[in-house]
């Protein structure tokens, strides 16, 4: 079989191939007292995330080729040579090298799940016997937000640095999924293997490829400034005869759901955008800084009003439609609390998000988009083929608690053209 090729040149281009990891025990492996740890916002009902999460896969199955990282990483670990690698990078990287000889027993499919869910310690040394741990290799809570650990740039993969030891497997994982699987056509771009990656944070939820030549950038809590210049320094290295543009949006560091630029902006056709308004629109203390680079060099750094203004400058004019609405700042803040900015676009004018954010969706209504219930179209009731512009709801009360929404859970890696 041919391998699958990466191409992704823009945000809203026609999805064709998607990487999910539907969430497993992990997401239950915590209590109250450590879910802060585990970067989450609330404790999580493992049964109702799935029901949710079948909706997504449901829509994203119907039309994309959809990858499961589980079933990905299982493929890595039929390689014995491939096993033995990623056991000791990852036992390596956690300090867990006593448990290097007895991972390597396990086949490939349990160990994928363990590798996931968590190793559970055990108990048969004094230290071990009186840990508070329940786990000696921690479970990835956030592994269904597939969007953050691996980012797919042009026909790259640009492999997530994240800002939390917690999720660092998950990049240890992808890395190995797209060099190592035999499945995917790409090059991967690892900050680790560069020098000073300690300074360096990237998380895919900042990372919106907008066209082949501008990418928009969130710098917060998930990516600091270093991990923006090592992106534009792979840019330059590239020495191209050609204009590239990276904008920077500056984001707030509290409260958490603005730990990405993905949660405050996305795209949702050739000319519109959601934004959540104070940040992206309102005059207010975080900068937008346009860099353009040209021929290898760096051209010019400057800041720029907002976004919408320096896109439209590059020749993207984009209507904002307000997440919570236009009226009422309570409103907008209680729906962006729940992901109600970040949506998932399966082609121009056709996005995905969450059914509970109505202020939001009724905004996008007003703006075009019918609004089509996730349910009705996995069970075969609607058919997405009969519609151009649409917003699919996705019921969501478990999910975003975990922290995000349909753009967090999705890792897009091959999107048809666009015609610009
Ligand atoms: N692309 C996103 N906005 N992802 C959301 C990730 C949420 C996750 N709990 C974290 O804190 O890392």
């Amino acid at each position: 079989m041919g391998k699958v090729d990466v191409s992704v040149f823009s945000e809203i281009g026609e999805l064709e191939g998607v990487i999910l990891h539907t969430p497993g025990a992990e997401v239950e492996n915590m209590t109250p007292e450590n879910a802060q740890r585990a970067l989450y916002s609330d404790i999580l009902n493992l049964n109702v995330a799935r029901k949710e999460y079948s909706q997504l896969s449901g829509v994203l199955s119907k039309v994309a080729k959809v990858y499961q990282v589980a079933d990905l990483l299982e493929k890595v670990l039929e390689d014995e040579e491939n096993k033995e690698y990623l056991i000791e990078k990852i036992c390596r990287h956690e300090n867990a090298m006593s448990l290097y000889d007895n991972l390597l027993d396990y086949q490939p499919k349990e160990l994928s799940r363990l590798l996931i869910e968590g190793v559970p310690i055990v108990r048969n040394t004094l230290t071990n016997f009186l840990s508070k741990e329940r786990f000696s290799l921690r479970p990835l809570y956030n592994f269904y937000f597939t969007r953050d650990a691996s980012i797919a740039i042009g026909e790259d993969v640009l492999i997530g640095k994240m800002a939390n030891a917690v999720r660092d497997r998950e990049s240890i994982i992808m890395e190995a999924i797209f060099s190592r699987s035999g499945v995917f056509n790409t090059h991967t771009i690892n900050p680790t293997t560069f020098s000073n990656p300690s300074d360096i944070t990237i998380e895919g939820g900042d990372v919106l490829v907008v066209r082949d030549d501008i990418l928009l950038v969130g710098n917060g809590t998930r990516t600091n400034t270093h991990g923006i210049d090592f992106i534009l320094n792979r840019f330059l290295a590239r020495n191209e005869k050609k204009r590239r543009h990276i904008l920077v949006q500056e984001l707030p560091h509290k409260p958490e759901s603005f730990i990405h630029l993905d949660m405050v902006f996305t795209m949702l056709d050739y000319d519109k955008c959601m934004v959540y308004e104070p940040i992206i629109l309102q005059p207010n203390r975080y900068q937008t800084v346009q860099i353009t680079i040209d021929n290898g060099v760096v051209k010019e750094i400057k800041t720029v009003d907002n976004l919408l203004v320096a896109l439209k400058s590059l020749g993207i004019d984009l209507k904002p439609v307000f997440c919570g609405g236009s009226k009422d700042r309570w409103i907008q803040e209680r729906e962006q609390w729940h992901s109600g900015a970040n949506f998932v676009a399966i082609g121009p004018g056709k996005v995905i998000g969450y059914g509970r954010n109505i202020n939001t969706l009724d905004e996008m209504n007003r703006n075009g988009f019918e609004i089509l219930k996730a349910k009705d179209i996995v069970s075969g009731k609607v058919d997405v083929n009969s519609y151009s512009k649409y917003v699919v709801a996705l019921d969501g009360s478990e999910l975003p608690r975990g922290g995000g929404g349909a753009r967090c859970m999705t890792m897009p890696f091959k999107r048809k053209p666009l015609k610009w």
